[in-house]
């Protein structure tokens, strides 16, 4: 039946999402109560932590044990290197002990637990098992441990993003947002919290029993489905504990809301504000770490999505693919600049992407821009 397609595909990858986001707020937790020095940088200078290395073994562990090693290929952010360096021993022993704590809570999920505690080689060897490069033939899960690293480690937003891709097309997005307020309003009082005092982890410090959510889709479906992150017997009774969600109807750009990265170096803002300006946008943009922007437009928190990264910077596939798939469940529309949609068949880069992103919450929202970035592109200086 075409409807049960995908369907333990996506039961699976739900359930390994609740058990990476467990995870992720153990380490972050950790990080602020004992001022750890397992922040590292990776060789473009980028934060990596604990969390990142133990979510990618962890889902490595149980999307191998559950669909067979063989049957499994991942492309994922992280690899070996700087985990395997000989300084990096405490790191490492820090990653096996997480992984092994998160994998023995696995079948509280209703997942395989281990029989016995995994070693050193273990936790690599699934860390490293997820070196596949995609493309255009065969089934490959696409992982970002956790995106938004930087907002990880500021105590913000940050999300788990898993998809899977067939022959080159996006077919399932799970988004764990596990510092996403279940309000809306919150996510915006954060923000600006977050903003006007310049903390860089006062926003941490609230009430987690009202935040953390699990985004789901399957392509074709018409469906996107939210489910609070809740404690384990809840998630033994998934499906049922999901509510559907809906992009927002708001089509007016002096209504709508833009959620665009945190930091300049990951886009221009000064290019996007110049496209909001022309289209007719009044509101701030919201400046969010993270897919959690694509998890806002799909659960109507906000209208539109943009990120133009600096020429020469490849977007992987990974920062993408499981939010395309909600998004466009939900009712968005996704594509390049050049109005095309993302093309995920050329490798763990969008080889293709014609200048930046462009997520919108409908049609008509997303001509305007997609007409505003023709119209300026010759005058801007990207
Ligand atoms: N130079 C540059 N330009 C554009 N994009 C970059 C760049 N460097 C990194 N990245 C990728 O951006 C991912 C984080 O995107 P965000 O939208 O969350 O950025 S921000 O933290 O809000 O600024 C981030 O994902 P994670 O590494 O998973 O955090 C990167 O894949
Ligand atoms: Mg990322
Ligand atoms: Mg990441
Ligand atoms: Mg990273």
């Amino acid at each position: 039946m075409e409807n049960d397609r995908y369907a333990k595909e996506l039961e699976v990858a739900v359930r390994v999402v609740h058990v990476a986001c467990a995870l992720c707020r153990r380490v972050q937790e950790k990080l602020f109560s004992n001022d750890s020095d397992h922040v590292l940088s990776k060789d473009d200078d980028s934060p990596v932590t604990v969390a990142d290395f133990s979510v990618q073994a962890t889902v490595s562990w149980l999307l191998s044990s559950t669909f067979g090693v063989e049957n499994v290929s991942i492309v994922a952010e992280e690899d070996i290197q700087t985990i395997s360096k000989d300084d990096s021993a405490n790191l490492l022993a820090a990653v096996v002990n997480t992984v092994n704590e998160s994998l023995a809570l696995a079948s509280n999920y209703g997942l395989q637990s281990p029989e016995s505690t995994l070693g050193n080689s273990e936790v690599l060897e699934a860390i490293r098992r997820c070196n596949s490069t995609g493309g255009l033939r065969g089934r490959h899960w696409i992982l970002d441990p956790v995106d938004g690293t930087l907002g990880f480690v500021r105590g913000d937003q940050y999300a788990v993003a898993l998809a899977l891709i067939e022959d080159g097309n996006a077919l399932l997005g799970v988004l764990g947002c596990p510092n996403y307020p279940l309000k809306a309003e919150s996510l915006n009082y954060n923000y600006q919290h977050h903003h006007e005092t310049m903390s860089e982890s006062s926003s941490l410090v609230c009430d987690t029993s009202e935040k953390g959510c699990i985004l789901y889709a399957r392509k074709g479906s018409g469906e996107a489905w939210l489910q609070p992150l809740i404690s384990r017997d809840k998630v033994l009774e998934w499906p049922n504990y999901a509510q559907l969600i809906r992009v927002s109807s708001v089509d007016d750009p002096a209504l709508a809301t833009l959620c665009e990265p945190v930091e300049r170096a990951n886009s221009n803002h000064s290019f996007t504000a110049g496209l909001a300006h022309s289209v007719g946008l009044r509101k701030q943009p919201l400046r969010v770490h993270s897919m959690v922007k694509y998890a806002a437009i799909a659960r109507g928190d906000a209208e539109i999505f943009m990120k133009f990264a600096r020429s020469g910077y490849k977007e992987k596939i990974w920062d993408h693919a499981a939010g395309v798939v909600i998004v466009e469940e939900a009712g968005g529309v996704v594509t390049d600049a050049g109005g095309r949609p993302l093309d995920f068949s050329k490798g763990m880069y969008l080889e293709c992407l014609d200048r930046g992103i462009i997520a919108c919450s409908g049609i008509t929202l997303h001509e305007k821009l997609i007409a505003a970035v023709y119209a300026s592109w010759d005058s801007s200086n990207l």
